[in-house]
């Protein structure tokens, strides 16, 4: 086992793949060296990611539920609800143009979120193939994708303010692989970082369409626990990226900018009262551009998080980023 946590009724699991097959589960991915999915498989939605060679130890993220899970399909995507959460993943954009297969998956991934009454988005993955190639029109696929989804979600009605956390990746493969968390009745608190414009906010030089995500999304749990979703976080001070070809510096920087996301004086202004360290964060992933700097980023990494981070040899949606890393913190509210 990578790592793991539980809190309240919903659980997080990076895992080795073989295990996840008893009940309860809302949701599993995996890390892994193929494409597989989406299905609903062994009772659960399931979907497979080329994210790594053989040198990757392969892995599943496994989300798991309390309450008893009824799974479906719908347009493509496997989704299944747990009374309070939904899971859904998709995939989008192998053989057709992304913009408009990114609009589309995204629009019926909202058409699930509506239909069974999840209408609260908390934590969005995307795996890109191919993300920071050319797109053929003068743009990259990052780019192309960032305005299929920004067409969905000015269709689907979604304000910037109500955009959760979210991590957008390259993968090795399989178009756009996209997973999802939205919640029944609970809000999520979607959270800005003081040291980075609102993404949602780029200027234009870094696309047509702003990326649409927040840095972190708060979900509270029954009795004064909590989840904080930290989005997939770089190198970037304000908009633009610092310490371009070191990857030490770019790690530290990265470091600093979650450190102060989820650090006292930033949650307060949330009305979040918590403390946490990132000694605090679970369910760790760090991808790093070029498989020789994973060295790097795990020496600096254990000395921040401890063992138990998984390392993802992956491309990064800017060209001059090396290295992003995001997490889930389980807590616990001060008061
Ligand atoms: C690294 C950044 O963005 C990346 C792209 C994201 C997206 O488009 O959904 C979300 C988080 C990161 O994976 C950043 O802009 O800081």
């Amino acid at each position: 086992m990578i790592s793991a946590f539980s809190v309240a009724d919903l659980e997080c699991r990076l895992e080795p793949p073989a295990g996840v097959r008893d009940g309860g589960v809302l949701g599993a991915v995996e890390y892994c060296d193929r494409v597989a999915g989406p299905i609903v498989r062994d009772g659960h939605p399931f979907m497979a990611m080329p994210m790594g060679d053989e040198d990757m130890p392969p892995f599943a993220e496994v989300w798991r539920a309390g309450a008893s899970v009824v799974t479906g399909q719908h347009r493509g995507l496997a989704y299944a609800c747990d009374g309070e959460h939904l899971f859904l993943c998709g995939r989008a954009g192998e053989d057709s143009d992304l913009l408009t297969a990114t609009e589309e998956a995204y629009l019926a991934a909202f058409e699930v979120v509506r239909l069974l009454g999840y209408p609260h988005l908390a934590r969005m993955w995307n795996m890109v193939h191919r993300i920071n190639e050319p797109d053929g029109r003068g743009g990259d696929v990052y780019g192309r994708f960032c305005q299929g989804r920004a067409m969905a979600f000015e269709r689907g009605g979604v304000p910037a303010e109500m955009l959760p956390a979210a991590t957008c990746v390259g993968s090795h493969g399989g178009g756009v692989a996209f997973y999802m968390l939205a919640t029944r009745t609970t809000r999520p608190v979607h959270i800005e970082n003081p040291r980075q414009t609102p993404a949602y906010r780029y200027p234009p030089k870094y696309g047509v369409r702003a990326p649409s995500f927040a840095r972190a999304t708060y979900l509270a749990e029954p009795g004064g626990t909590g989840r904080l979703f930290v989005s997939g976080t770089a190198s970037i001070v304000g908009s633009e990226t610092v310490h371009i070809g070191d990857m030490a510096r770019q790690t530290t920087t990265t470091l600093e900018n979650i450190a102060v996301l989820v650090g006292r004086e930033n949650l307060l202004r949330y009305g979040i009262d918590a403390d946490l360290s990132l000694r605090d964060l679970d369910g760790v992933k760090v991808y790093v551009k070029h498989k020789a700097d994973i060295p790097v980023a795990r020496r600096i990494c254990e000395e921040a998080f401890g063992p138990g981070v998984a390392y993802v040899n992956v491309d990064i949606c800017r060209d001059d980023l090396l290295v992003e890393i995001e997490a889930v913190a389980p807590m616990v509210r001060a008061a």
